[in-house]
């Protein structure tokens, strides 16, 4: 067993919550470990945002995700791309890290291949059931490929793959209750339900289940966190602010508060959202995003529908009848199973993948 020596890590991760908190994740078992992190982020609001609360010290690169079409939007990102491998190169000898870790988004792609030709270790996770196009370039020359779901094993031939599960942060599995309750002003025993979509929100989502609650408040006492990102804060807000226990957020980087005060959880099913819901064995109404790089929602919600922990509503069948009917399915159900918790949180394992070569 040789160990690595130096004890500086980079973690390149970008674009939304679900590849940047795996990162942060990771970041922190390496802190724990002694070990001095610095993150390569594209310089969009979501990461700036999520990075800046976070505490930890990051790179911003002047990176934005890849058009689908060849198009002048296209040459502009292939010339971004060049900037950032080059930049990405100089700051690796800069910071003089052994290990590089991408967790996606495309930053990952410059970051990774810089070290790689730097001869550093190089490993990427990949958080969904169906992988990115990112990832399964990078998977060529990284030295270990993470993998959150067992399924996409085979998406990656000939390679060191590992089924590690996606690294949820620590806090939202080791937060208290009555903390919780304590730290967001809320109402202990009313039926709680918290409704998200996604880190970058969901207007369809967000309309439905607002109109859903608003039926489901005539018959029942309920409590709701809705957290509707920044397209439609204004709206949503507008239409609860006469409305009792209906509290409206933005964004809420204290979201683990919310998980554990509430009763079920109506979001998308990026693999996040899946993997907290998964760990906190949380109920859930998930609508995944059609939009998806190969429908990789609809895959990763299959991995609790099946032990039934969620009803899953396809956008098109979405409406405020159908997801109230879900509601009220999962309310009146009394049995759904509870998994037994893994003693390992997916970070510590990496960690030990890692750092054990
Ligand atoms: C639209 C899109 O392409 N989404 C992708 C994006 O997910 P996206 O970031 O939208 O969603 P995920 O569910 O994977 O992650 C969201 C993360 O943000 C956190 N959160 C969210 C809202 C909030 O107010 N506070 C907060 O902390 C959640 O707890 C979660 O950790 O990356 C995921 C992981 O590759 C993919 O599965 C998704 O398909």
């Amino acid at each position: 067993m040789t160990r690595i020596a130096s004890k500086k890590i980079i973690i390149a991760a970008s674009g939304t919550g679900g590849h940047i908190y795996p990162g942060i994740s990771l970041a922190r078992e390496f802190e724990r470990n002694g070990y001095d992190v610095t993150f390569f982020i594209g310089n969009n609001e979501t990461s700036v945002k999520i990075l800046t609360d976070s505490g930890l010290k990051y790179i911003a690169f002047n990176m934005s995700g890849m058009p689908r079409k060849f198009s002048f939007a296209f040459i502009k990102f292939l010339f971004k791309l060049a900037k950032a491998f080059l930049k990405s190169f100089c700051e690796i000898k800069k910071i003089n890290p052994d290990i590089v870790i991408g967790t996606g988004g495309y930053i990952s792609v410059p970051a990774i291949a810089a070290a790689g030709i730097l001869g550093r270790k190089t490993y990427i996770h990949e958080q969904n059931a169906i992988p990115g196009a990112a990832n399964k370039l990078l998977a060529k020359i990284a030295d270990k490929v993470f993998v959150s779901f067992k399924d996409s094993v085979k998406y990656f031939k000939n390679k060191n793959v590992i089924v590690s599960g996606y690294p949820v942060r620590r806090d939202i599995v080791n937060v208290s209750k009555d903390e919780a309750l304590k730290n967001l002003n809320a109402q202990k025993d009313i039926y709680t339900v918290l409704v998200f979509g996604g880190s970058l929100g969901a207007v369809k989502l967000n309309e439905t289940a607002f109109d859903a609650l608003d039926k489901f408040s005539l018959k029942e006492k309920i409590q709701v966190f809705h957290i509707t990102g920044s397209k439609n804060f204004a709206l949503i807000s507008e239409k609860a602010k006469n409305k009792k226990n209906y509290f409206v957020f933005e964004y809420m980087h204290n979201i683990a508060d919310a998980y554990a005060v509430s009763d079920i959880v109506i979001c998308r099913s990026g693999a996040g959202a899946v993997f907290e819901l998964k760990a906190l064995n949380k109920p859930a109404v998930l609508v995944p995003y059609p939009f998806a790089t190969d429908n990789h929602q609809f895959f990763n919600a299959k991995e609790i529908e099946k032990p039934r922990f969620a009803e899953v509503i396809e956008e098109k069948n979405l409406n405020a009848q159908s997801l109230l009917s879900a509601i009220e399915q999962i309310k009146s159900s009394k049995s759904y199973p509870v998994e037994s918790k893994s003693l390992q949180l997916p970070q510590e394992t990496i960690f030990k993948e890692i750092i054990n070569v």
